[in-house]
C-alpha cells in the first residue's frame, strides 16, 4: 500500500524560520487536500516531500524510503511533483523533448494513456514557452505524471485550465484515486474539489506554524475564514 510519512518534520529556508514545525502525517492511497494563505509553506512542503527541498528537521519517508536518502532518479520514479508554474519547469526546445524528458533521466516507461489524454499530438513540435497557459499546464502535468509514479504531488494543477481541461484532470486523478496512489494537491478554491470527493484536507495554521488534517466533509467555510483561505460561499465576511 502506498504511503507518505512526516515524521517529526519542520520545512522552510530558515533554521530560526520555520513555515511548518514538527508535524507528524501519515498519508495513504487517495487524494489530500493541501491549503493555506498565500505564502504559507504549501509549495514548500510539496517540494519537501518530493524530496527537491531538505527538511530543517525530520523526515519524509515514501512507501518506507526517506526520499532525501535515495538518487534524484529514483526519487522522481516515486513521486510525481508537478510545480505551480508551467513555464518555471521547461527547459527543453519542443513539447516532444520536454515530455520525453523524464524517461531519458529515470528510465521508466511512458504510460500512453496518461499522455495523450493530457496533450494534444499537435503541439509536439512547438517550442512550450510559446503555449498558452492552459496548453503549457496540460504539458508540465504530461511531463511528469506519464510514467505513472505511486505518489503524485500536483501544485494549483486547475489553474489556467477551461471546463475541458479540468474534466480531463479530474478524470486523471479519479484515475490515480482508484489505482491506490497517494495524490496530494493544493488549491486556493476548494469548491472545485468537492466533486472529486478527497479524502482529507491538511491545512498550514500559519500562525502557530502547524499543519492541521482532518477529514474533508469537516472542512467548515469558519475553519477556511479562520486560516484566511477562500470559502466555499464567497459572499461570507466580504465587504468591498
Ligand atoms: N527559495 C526560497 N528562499 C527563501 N524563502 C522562500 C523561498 N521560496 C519560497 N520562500 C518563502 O517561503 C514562504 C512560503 O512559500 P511557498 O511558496 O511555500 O508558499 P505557498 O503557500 O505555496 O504560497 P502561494 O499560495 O502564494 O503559492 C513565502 O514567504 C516565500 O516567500
Amino acid at each position: 500500500m502506498n504511503k507518505v510519512r512526516g515524521v517529526d518534520l519542520s520545512i522552510g529556508y530558515s533554521p530560526g524560520k520555520p513555515l511548518i514545525e514538527d508535524a507528524e502525517f501519515t498519508l495513504g492511497p487517495g487524494l489530500h487536500v493541501l491549503i493555506g494563505a498565500n505564502g504559507s509553506g504549501k509549495s514548500t512542503l510539496l517540494k519537501t516531500i518530493a524530496g527537491i527541498i531538505k527538511p530543517l528537521k525530520g523526515s519524509v519517508e515514501v512507501n518506507s524510503v526517506n526520499i532525501h536518502d535515495i538518487r534524484r532518479r529514483e526519487a522522481v520514479r516515486l513521486v510525481g511533483y508537478v510545480w505551480q508554474n508551467p513555464f518555471h519547469g521547461f527547459i527543453e526546445a519542443t513539447v516532444e523533448r520536454e515530455i520525453s524528458f523524464i524517461t531519458r533521466m529515470t528510465g521508466a516507461r511512458v504510460n500512453g494513456e496518461i499522455l495523450y489524454r493530457l496533450v494534444d499530438m499537435e503541439l509536439m513540435d512547438r517550442n512550450p514557452f510559446t503555449l498558452s497557459g492552459g496548453e503549457a499546464r496540460r504539458v508540465a502535468l504530461a511531463s511528469v505524471l506519464s510514467i505513472d509514479q505511486p505518489v503524485w504531488l500536483l501544485d494549483e494543477p486547475f489553474s489556467d485550465l477551461d471546463y475541458n481541461g479540468y474534466l480531463i484532470l479530474a478524470e486523471l486523478i479519479r484515475y490515480g484515486v482508484k489505482n491506490g496512489k497517494v495524490i496530494v494537491m493544493t488549491t486556493h478554491i476548494v469548491s472545485l474539489l468537492d466533486p472529486l470527493e478527497p479524502n482529507t484536507f491538511l491545512l498550514i495554521d500559519r500562525g502557530r506554524r502547524r499543519l492541521l488534517k482532518g477529514d474533508w466533509e469537516d472542512l467548515t467555510d469558519d475553519l477556511l475564514l479562520g486560516a484566511g483561505i477562500i470559502p466555499r460561499r464567497i459572499s461570507c465576511g466580504i465587504t468591498i
